[in-house]
């Protein structure tokens, strides 16, 4: 089949629209309408170059919610118009790793995920003959793609197709940082860094976790009202400081953290981020994805006097038996998709997209492929970017 896809032909240069060939799903498989598509900073990361799995020509995207269209020979567990979210961690019941009980790193089709091609080794997408890359196991800046039946989580219908792409990464990277990885207790204290979508999350994670003082660190203090309103309790920015921004923590809070979150990506935060936690019990988690080369640096002091430092991917969730509930939870109000919405558009616009998100003037862009469909600007929040 023909479906209109953004390539990333190289590294650093815009995608392109462009109609592409699309085969599959063959068995195992699904082929997936997108709805909607978000842009996540991983994107961003993996089209600067800097991602050591990032392969070119390429169609990116992971962050989505779309429509099962059909499914391959073998596929029981989803079905032609049940609405789905794109994993990029799939969840296989007979994978090891899941099967521990210790972890969400499903590993059944890393290796080949990590290639760019689906599990037989091969790519469902072609334009004019040349092989294009998957993305994360999920390419949702595609209209159709194609995924293996353990890689989509389906999803109450209820949910609105035009903002549900959020709960394909930020969300549950964030609430899912505090609530299974560092599991903070009510009453503790909580430094997030990085006020994106990933750390705005954490803190809506650190509000329901009933944390007693959140504190939202930002280089960029437009982000600080919606930090706010989603419960951050104080906001600094360390370009106000001359001292180091662990030493301003420490001050603030009579000895460091109990938590701390790095949602950046900076070696050099992540560092000030475990320095900040509290001498005896504090604990740091790293969200933030660095490149290849590029690694984090303490004395190991600050860990021989009991500081923990980890890390979490996609907040430790299970998509297809976790990510569901985290769908219901958020219909029934418990925390709220809207604030994370600054900006519409439709998918020729996705460029627009990245340069936001650059610049720092985004938290999330939501592409539309269908926009006669979910384009109902008196029904959404953010603002609507147009040709
Ligand atoms: N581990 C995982 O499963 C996931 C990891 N990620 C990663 O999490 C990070 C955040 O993702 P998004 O929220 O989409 O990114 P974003 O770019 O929207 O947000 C990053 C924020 O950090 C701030 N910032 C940059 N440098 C800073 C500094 N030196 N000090 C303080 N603040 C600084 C920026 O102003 C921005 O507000 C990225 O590295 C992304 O790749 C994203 C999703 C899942
Ligand atoms: N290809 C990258 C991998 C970067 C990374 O850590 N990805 C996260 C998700 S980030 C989503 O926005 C992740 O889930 N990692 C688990 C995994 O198995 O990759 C690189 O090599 O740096």
């Amino acid at each position: 089949m023909k479906t209109r896809a953004a390539i990333a032909w190289e590294p650093n240069r815009p995608l392109e629209i462009e109609e592409v060939d699309l085969e599959g799903p063959k068995a195992g498989e699904v082929l997936v309408r997108i709805v909607t598509t978000s842009l996540c900073h991983t994107d961003l990361f993996t089209l600067s170059g800097r991602d050591p799995e990032g392969l070119f020509p390429c169609i990116l995207g992971h962050e989505a919610v779309g429509i099962v269209e059909d499914v391959g020979r073998g596929v029981t567990s989803v079905a032609p118009g049940d609405h789905v979210i794109p994993l990029y961690i799939p969840e296989d019941p007979n994978c090891d790793y899941i099967k521990s009980g210790k972890t969400n790193l499903c590993q059944t089709i890393r290796k080949t995920q990590g290639a760019g091609v689906m599990p037989d080794g091969t790519s469902r997408f072609s334009y004019k003959g040349r092989k294009l890359f998957h993305y994360m196991g999920t390419s949702t800046f595609s209209e159709y793609t194609v995924l293996p039946e353990i890689s989509v989580a389906k999803i109450n219908k209820e949910a609105p197709l035009a903002k549900a792409s959020i709960m394909g990464c930020a969300i549950p990277t964030g609430i899912g940082a505090v609530r299974n990885t560092a599991k903070v207790e009510p009453g503790s204290s909580v430094a997030v860094f990085g006020l994106g979508a990933v750390g705005m999350a954490a803190i809506q994670g650190a509000v329901l976790a009933g944390a007693s003082r959140i504190i939202g660190i930002d280089t960029n203090p437009t982000k600080f009202p919606l930090a706010r309103s989603l419960g951050a309790t104080d906001c600094v920015n360390p370009r106000d400081h001359a001292q180091p921004i662990q030493d301003v923590l420490i001050e603030m809070t009579n000895g460091g953290l109990d938590y701390t979150f790095e949602a950046i990506g900076n070696v050099n935060v992540m560092r000030a981020a475990l320095e900040a936690c509290h001498k005896g019990w504090g604990e740091c988690t790293i969200i933030g994805v660095a490149g290849d080369g590029e690694e984090i640096a303490t004395r190991p002091f600050q860990l021989v006097t009991g500081r923990v430092w980890r890390g979490t991917a996609f907040g430790g969730v299970r998509g297809r038996s976790q990510l569901p509930d985290m769908v219901e939870e958020w219909l029934r109000g418990d925390f709220d998709v809207d604030p994370y919405i600054t900006h519409h558009m439709e998918h020729e616009q996705i460029n627009t997209a990245f340069d936001l998100l650059h610049k720092g003037e985004s938290i999330r862009s939501v592409i539309h492929f269908d926009p006669r469909q979910t384009l109902k600007m008196e029904q959404l929040p953010g603002t609507l970017v147009t040709r």
